[in-house]
């Protein structure tokens, strides 16, 4: 067996520990995992559409006022990573992972679907990365690592489309792959791949999908991104699926893993909703039993991150309004660039707020027929009438040659600008041939034989004949490790480690790439700002500055800006002030209670200055916010807008364990001031050692209060039972070393 690997939350993913032993690496599950529904979500708030919750994960920011909750949503939430390294793919697996995605779809390097066979080894891809078995094997095994990681299981996801889409398929079932798109149509349209070898290759590769139990997402969503008028698309779009449904049932597939790629078409200035509401309730109509993937809407993503963040919010409300199985994301910068982790997480956290924000939608609105009736209904006419005139004119091949697809007019309006694809042409023609009557299918999984892998009574017996059934015998698997004794991530992680381990440098499309985002505002005419902003970048001493977005805020006025730029800063870790020891004091509040309460601790607190905000200190100290009396301390709270002198005098005379000052206003650094005054009056008062010095505020942080000479800083959500830690701490510490001394 290959050897275990460990991940430790706090540490980075070891690549070098994945890749070790990958040969002997065997997926541990084979098929397709749904979340489901379960009533082990929060019990702080009755959910109606959760899921079980997570081991690990980072919640949205806003869980911090409910005791950092982080519910999720009962359908699985894709992320899409495309680096372009698989070993950075990893990474980004597992941010995504922690924010709440369960199915990774990782995007292939550019054409791959051209390439007649299969690819091997770790080459670095364009635009996204190789598929190959290393690379499959090593994410899987990533992934597994990153289930127990956060306690649910999560789905590999691949294409099995191109000349090599039975090959991919049969490789995806050998390696543990769990979703997969395939629709033969996309080859067509989209990849000019011969219609006669698609449709022979899709059925192939859909009776080897069928068995492995891995999930179809079909391309339908590609007729919305390609489509000149998106908002005509709704007939073909239907047809599209119907032509992928009855293919895959053909080949056996159930329709729970028959998933509808679903993209709702517009975006506003479009009304989106009213456009785009009738079709997916058509949809559910139509295709009831069958999976939805929602997609969210690419065709319309524009540079500007915001706004095509709102634009998936309106699509993510479509699904909760009509019931989704798989919501998928798009990261919000992917119009800009391939999609940086940063943009892919916040596509998942965004995904995830809104889905838990529509709890339980769908239960309190109904559909007013009178409304969408007519418009669903349409629709639906269109739809069916679209596919009696593919029957009509002589069947799905010879419509293709008439242009049907993707036409910019509304189905049967029509405008004659559809893509034309011709039996006798595209890629692979002249590639199917009659199979030979002893011919031997190298995977029981084949198209045509009427049982599955392991059956009996198959119609021919092909395998008994070859080697076997590499999805029958596990053991027939072959491994490839590396094709290209430079193009490989051995080469690539050996460059890396070269470097310096200690220098670390911002990265956004691959590790330690340099990339950074500035935003800046220009003060000129539109006409003229972005070569000032590029100028501006190039003297921040960015390489290669690049405009990715630009709002104008008034064509006179000025533009903010959005630049990408490589920086040459890098920090060394030794650089870096240590990492404090973690406290070894009791966690939880009963136990903190428990040492503390003993110690006969008082503390005196205020808000200094001319700071009148007392309420953050109030949290911090009042029993009846589990503050520091709740933990037996006596607090004297000498007021608001305090002197510095009096605060210390008042610690003097009490005889203070710990003095607390509340500073809210950070205007012109007026917190940071305040701090370094409370240190310098106490060692000008010869008292510094008598008692710890605690500032806290929205924008205090630890670093910053020590570097003002305090012994600690507390900043946003903090509760008391942190204080109390850590005056806990930092007593049985003196404590300690007095009595050592
Ligand atoms: C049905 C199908 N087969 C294969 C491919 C990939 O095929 P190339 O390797 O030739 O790009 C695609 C691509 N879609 C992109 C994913 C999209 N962003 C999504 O979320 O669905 C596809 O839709």
């Amino acid at each position: 067996a290959a050897p275990a690997v460990s991940l430790s939350p706090e540490q980075p993913l070891r690549v070098d520990a994945i890749l070790c032993g990958l040969e002997r690496y065997r997926p541990r599950r084979r098929g397709w995992s749904y979340r489901g529904q379960s009533d082990d979500g929060p019990a702080q708030f009755p959910y109606a559409q959760t899921g079980r919750s997570l081991k690990r994960s980072v919640p949205l920011q806003a869980a911090q006022y409910f005791a950092d909750i982080d519910p999720q949503p009962d359908c699985v939430i894709t992320a899409e990573i495309a680096s372009g390294r698989f070993e950075d793919d990893l990474r980004r697996m597992r941010m995504a992972a922690w924010h709440g995605a369960d199915h990774i779809m990782v995007i292939r390097t550019l054409g791959q679907s051209h390439y007649d066979g299969l690819l091997e080894g770790t080459p670095e891809g364009v635009g996204g990365v190789p598929i190959t078995r290393k690379q499959l094997r090593a994410s899987r095994r990533t992934l597994d690592l990153i289930e127990d990681e956060v306690g649910r299981p999560i789905n590999l996801h691949s294409y099995v489309s191109g000349l090599a889409g039975a090959e991919m398929a049969v490789l995806f079932a050998e390696e543990g792959v769990n979703g997969a798109h395939q629709d033969c149509q996309y080859n067509i349209l989209y990849r000019n791949i011969n219609p006669v070898r698609s449709v022979v290759d899709a059925f192939e590769a859909k009776r080897v999908l069928a068995d492995a139990d891995i999930l179809q997402v079909d391309g339908a969503h590609n007729a919305n991104s390609t489509a000149l008028k998106a908002w005509n698309i709704f007939p073909e779009l239907m047809v599209q699926h119907a032509l992928n449904c009855v293919m895959s049932e053909c080949a056996g597939m159930r329709r729970d893993r028959i998933a509808l790629s679903t993209v709702p078409p517009t975006a506003p200035p479009a009304p989106k909703i009213a456009l785009d509401l009738p079709y997916a309730i058509a949809l559910r109509y139509l295709f009831e039993g069958f999976a939805f993937r929602a997609q969210q809407n690419t065709r319309y993503s524009t540079t500007n991150g915001l706004e095509t963040s709102v634009l998936h919010v309106l699509d993510t409300m479509i699904s909760r309004l009509t019931g989704v199985d798989i919501q998928s994301t798009v990261a919000a910068d992917e119009a800009r660039h391939v999609p940086w982790h940063a943009a892919s997480v916040a596509a998942v956290s965004a995904t995830k707020q809104v889905l838990v924000g529509l709890d339980g939608l769908s239960g309190m609105v109904r559909f007013d027929e009178q409304v969408t009736g007519p418009r669903v209904r349409d629709l639906i006419a269109r739809s069916v009438l679209m596919f009696e005139d593919i029957l009509a004119i002589g069947g799905y091949f010879d419509a293709l040659e008439a242009g049907f697809f993707v036409d910019s007019a509304m189905y049967p309006e029509r405008n004659g600008d559809g893509i034309r694809r011709f039996r006798a042409g595209g890629v692979g023609v002249d590639t199917v041939v009659p199979r030979n009557p002893g011919y031997s299918a190298p995977v029981c999984s084949h198209f045509g034989r009427n049982t599955g892998p392991g059956k009996e009574g198959s119609r021919d017996e092909p395998t008994t004949r070859c080697r076997g059934c590499t999805l029958c015998d596990d053991s027939l698997v072959r491994y490839v490790d590396e094709l290209d004794e430079d193009d490989n991530v051995t080469r690539r992680l050996a460059r890396k480690h070269a470097e310096e381990q200690d220098v670390i440098r911002p990265e956004a499309e691959h590790q330690a790439d340099g990339l950074v985002t500035v935003s800046m505002f220009v003060p000129l005419p539109a006409s003229r700002a972005d070569a000032a902003a590029l100028k501006l970048a190039e003297r921040m001493n960015l390489r290669d500055p690049r405009i990715v977005d630009r709002v104008v805020l008034h064509p006179g006025e000025g533009v903010q800006f959005e630049l990408v730029g490589h920086t040459m800063a890098e920090v060394r870790q030794s650089e870096l002030p240590p990492v404090r020891v973690a406290s070894s004091a009791p966690t939880s509040p009963e136990a903190v209670r428990t040492s503390l309460s003993p110690l006969g601790i008082r503390v005196v607190g205020a808000t200094l200055g001319n700071d009148e905000h007392s309420v953050g200190l109030q949290e911090i100290t009042n029993i009846k916010h589990q503050g520091l009396e709740w933990f037996g301390v006596t607090c004297a709270v000498v007021g608001t807008s305090v002197p510095v002198e009096m605060l210390i005098e008042q610690a003097v005379q009490q005889e203070a364990t710990a003095v607390l000052a509340s500073l809210v206003v950070s205007h012109h650094d007026i917190h940071r001031v305040m701090m370094s005054k409370l240190n310098d009056m106490a060692v000008a008062r010869g008292v510094r050692d008598r008692f710890l010095l605690i500032a806290g505020g929205p924008q205090v942080t630890d670093d910053l209060a020590r570097q003002c000479g305090l012994d600690a800083g507390f900043g946003r959500r903090t509760r008391g039972v942190e204080v109390a830690r850590f005056i806990l701490d930092s007593v049985t510490t003196r404590q300690r070393v007095a009595s050592s001394r």
